[in-house]
């Protein structure tokens, strides 16, 4: 992401430079385009992205919200926050023997990746096969690699026309924009398809329902200096304005928008599926939490603590059971719930019942199920779960759909279902 950044000229050379030098002083170099998108200290120090890193970049017809989201499995909570925002995914997969192959097999970080962007709304996905250079530029690895993607691709429910492939060597920056790099003559003597931003060049634009009830889930906290509040998210749904009064849900506040940031610049309003950064006065930030929604005060989001879910339960060692515990994940939020009813086990294609509550959900099930927040022991005290703001999936796709986990592992995607229920 750094050299595309950098070859689009969203990177200054004195930037570059700086990046180049700071990593060579701590022994990182390699690492040195990376530091244009992971700006922490820690990213730095041990060569990962831990944290969402938004970006924006244009292409002749395209303006990007790029969300450079973390790829070690550590970081799953941040990488759902990113991908529950995005319209579109780009895979960027290592060639090198031994590499791509740890990232596919069962368990890998490729094969999860893959699911949750899916499970989460993402229907197009740019796959970029990666460090040819470290292969020979062997277009026969290169092959391997998409032959081996495209069946998986297809099973995690990606239609094959919205799924593309292409060969990069993103370091010396070669099939980024242009064909013409130096380092680039090993690949053009078996390859003259598209670049990678020919083919974000085409992506198809997301539709944005600007007439949906404003759903602001927010995903970064931050204290202001002067009075009040900033916090940024993507709008799902609606319109906000500046001078609108909304209200911050779970909770009893409301907030007046200041002001609205998109892409450093002040704007008077934005539209359903922008990122954006609200400054926010006559609220304290300490009554707004990452997983908060905003909305308007006269069209509130509900409150859940119980409510259906429709899932599909991922390849999974260890059975789903009636009131097992898990971690529920909505947006940046995570909390925890217990799977409190097995209402069934229907066929995905047909809808047809296959079993009326069943024991257990094993690997591939598609059920319907009852999830229940759970209460928090906080010093030896049960606190009584809060709601959290959650919409059925028919009502508002991006704020219904949700990701089970358990242990570290994501076990199952879906949907909310119409019946929500509040203590
Ligand atoms: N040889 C070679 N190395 C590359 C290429 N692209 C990236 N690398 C190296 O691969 C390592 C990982 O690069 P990152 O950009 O941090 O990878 P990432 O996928 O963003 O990793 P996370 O931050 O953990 O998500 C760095 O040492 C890069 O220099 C390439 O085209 N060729």
């Amino acid at each position: 992401m750094g050299r595309l950044l950098y070859e689009l000229g969203r990177v200054d050379e004195k930037t570059r430079k700086a990046n180049e030098r700071a990593s060579e002083r701590i022994g990182k170099s390699s690492f040195s385009w990376a530091w244009g998108l992971d700006g922490t200290l820690e990213e730095r120090e041990r060569g990962i992205t831990m944290d969402i890193a938004l970006q924006t970049l244009e292409t002749p017809h395209r303006q990007i919200t790029v969300l450079d989201a973390p790829g070690h499995r550590d970081f799953i909570p941040n990488m759902i926050s990113g991908a529950s925002q995005a319209d579109c995914a780009l895979l960027v997969v290592d060639s090198t023997t031994g590499e791509f192959e740890s990232g596919f097999q069962r368990g890998g970080q490729t094969r999860e990746h893959l699911l949750l962007v899916r499970s989460l709304g993402v229907t197009q996905v740019v796959v970029a096969v990666n460090k040819l250079d470290q292969v020979e530029w062997s277009r026969d690895r290169y092959e391997a690699i998409c032959t081996e993607l495209r069946p998986f691709l297809v099973q995690s429910g990606f239609v094959p026309s919205k799924t593309s492939f292409v060969p990069v060597a993103a370091m010396q920056g070669v099939n980024l924009t242009n064909h013409s790099e130096q380092a680039g003559a090993f690949l053009r003597e078996w390859y003259s398809g598209p670049t990678l931003v020919d083919l974000l060049d085409k992506l198809d634009p997301p539709i944005r329902d600007i007439s949906a009830p404003l759903r602001i889930p927010i995903s970064n906290v931050f204290k202001r200096q002067s009075s009040g509040a900033a916090v940024s998210g993507r709008l799902c749904g609606g319109v906000v304005q500046v001078g609108e009064t909304l209200r911050v849900l779970p909770g009893d506040e409301t907030a007046i928008v200041k002001s609205i940031e998109i892409n450093e610049a002040f704007v008077s309003w934005a539209a359903s599926g922008s990122n954006v950064t609200l400054n926010l006065t006559n609220i304290d930030p300490v009554n707004i939490g990452i997983g908060s929604v905003l909305c308007p005060i006269t069209d509130l989001v509900p409150l859940a603590t119980s409510f259906t879910a429709r899932i599909i339960v991922f390849d999974i060692q260890i059975p789903i059971t009636a009131g097992a515990s898990m971690e529920l994940f909505h947006h940046s939020r995570d909390v925890p719930v217990t799977t409190a009813k097995l209402i069934s086990i229907f066929d995905r294609g047909t809808g047809k019942l296959i079993k009326a509550s069943p024991r257990v959900l094993t690997k591939g099930a598609s059920a319907e199920v009852q999830i229940t927040l759970r209460n928090l022991q906080v010093s030896g005290v049960s606190q009584v779960a809060r709601g959290i703001p959650v919409e059925p999936f028919s009502i508002n796709k991006d704020m219904g759909r949700i990701l089970i986990r358990r242990g570290g592992e994501t076990i199952a995607a879906g949907t909310s279902g119409p019946r929500l229920t509040r203590r």
